[in-house]
């Protein structure tokens, strides 16, 4: 397999993504186009320093792909995913399959066979910091547009306001609820709080959502440890992309991963990852950094290819969130609160070919 092209992309979010660890604009990114014995395949790199290489690092680590042969190594985890993205694109292509096809099918070893990708994934809509007014508006409009998962971030503000902010959403959930059409809600603190702050969120939040997403620092594996049991369930993030999901589960430190294929190297890494979770008995969910179109389309098919991946809402519907796209009819657009995984062959057929030449 060959590096025979790159092309860099920039792309504006439609408003800032505001979290604990703060805003975020503009994703930047490097599309690849690899060659496998004829077979064209594409894949994105989209780096978020603090999850993954700078930009810099990034393109330098491509070039050398594509100039010298090098693939990425795991220092540089966006380039990688580009390229291990690609290759599964042109993999999946050559046998006209869909890539959810081709890694359901591989699994994690013969041990894993996990029965046929999902036709179609859950997804979560994802709601900034804001007032708890402003969080009311955003995630009662998300409802109405047929999600059933909302995420909302926290940690940026005092830990009594957001136990508000989720209050508030939950009594405008119960007025509005009808029978059977459950609203669940989950939050993400992105590592903003201290031991007793996230002991005291996890304890208010208990029974409202479903789990609370990276409450400590990354670092903090053993404080992770001890708020298990303590409320609401833990989901570990940025302490999955730092530490691994081995690490993770060796501390007892979640009930839940979120793997990001961006942050963890690629489709393979990431589904790799989600297997070593369900064989310890913790749920997990992919979601992207934001993304462009091919990376989320490849996300799509890593979470349909997950044992469950169509029982739990992903964090893939990202799309919105950006201003624009590399192309205007998105492949994996959500509908009623789910993505369709796209059936031809590859990440999407040959809808990014012309991106990349
Ligand atoms: O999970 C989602 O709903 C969307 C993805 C998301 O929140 C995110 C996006 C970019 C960087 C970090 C994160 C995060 O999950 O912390
Ligand atoms: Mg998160």
């Amino acid at each position: 397999m060959t590096v025979v092209a790159l092309r860099a992309f920039a792309l504006d979010l439609a408003t800032p993504l505001s979290t604990a660890a703060g805003d975020i604009e503009t994703r930047e990114g490097l599309l690849v186009r690899v060659d496998l014995a004829g077979t064209t395949g594409v894949g994105e790199a989209t780096p978020l320093p603090g999850w993954t290489e700078s930009l810099p690092e990034c393109r330098a680590a491509l070039e050398r792909a594509r100039d010298e042969g090098t693939p990425p190594g795991p220092e540089t985890p966006a380039a990688r995913h580009a390229v291990t993205s690609a290759y599964r694109d042109a993999f999946a292509r050559r046998s006209g399959r869909s890539v959810a096809a081709t890694l359901a099918r591989d699994g994690d070893g013969a041990d894993d066979a996990t029965g046929p990708a999902a036709s179609s994934v859950p997804v979560n809509a994802t709601v900034s910091d804001g007032s708890a007014a402003d969080t009311v508006a955003a995630a009662e409009a998300a409802v109405e547009s047929g999600y059933r998962t909302v995420k909302l971030k926290v940690g940026a503000r005092p830990v009594e306001e957001d136990i508000e902010r989720v209050r508030a959403v939950d009594d405008a959930r119960n007025a509005s609820r009808a029978d059977g059409d459950a609203v669940t809600l989950r939050v993400d603190a992105n590592g903003a709080w201290d031991r007793p702050t996230a002991r005291r969120a996890l304890a208010a939040l208990d029974g409202l959502v479903e789990y609370v997403e990276q409450p400590l620092p990354a670092g903090d594996l053993a404080g992770h440890a001890a708020l298990r049991g303590v409320g609401a369930p833990v989901a570990l993030d940025e302490s999955l992309t730092r530490y691994g999901v081995r690490e993770v589960i060796a501390a007892g430190a979640a009930d839940a991963v979120v793997l990001k294929p961006m942050a963890l190297g690629g489709p393979s890494r990431a589904l790799a990852a989600g297997h070593a979770a369900a064989h310890a008995g913790l749920d997990a969910v992919v979601t992207t950094t934001i993304d462009a179109a091919v990376a989320r389309t490849a996300a799509v098919h890593v979470a349909a290819a997950l044992p469950g991946g169509d029982q739990r809402a992903h964090g893939l519907a990202t799309g919105d969130l950006l201003a624009e796209d590399l192309i205007t009819t998105d492949p994996v657009p959500v509908e009623n609160g789910r993505i369709a995984v796209p059936t031809g062959p590859g990440i999407a057929g040959d809808a990014f070919d012309e991106l990349v030449k």
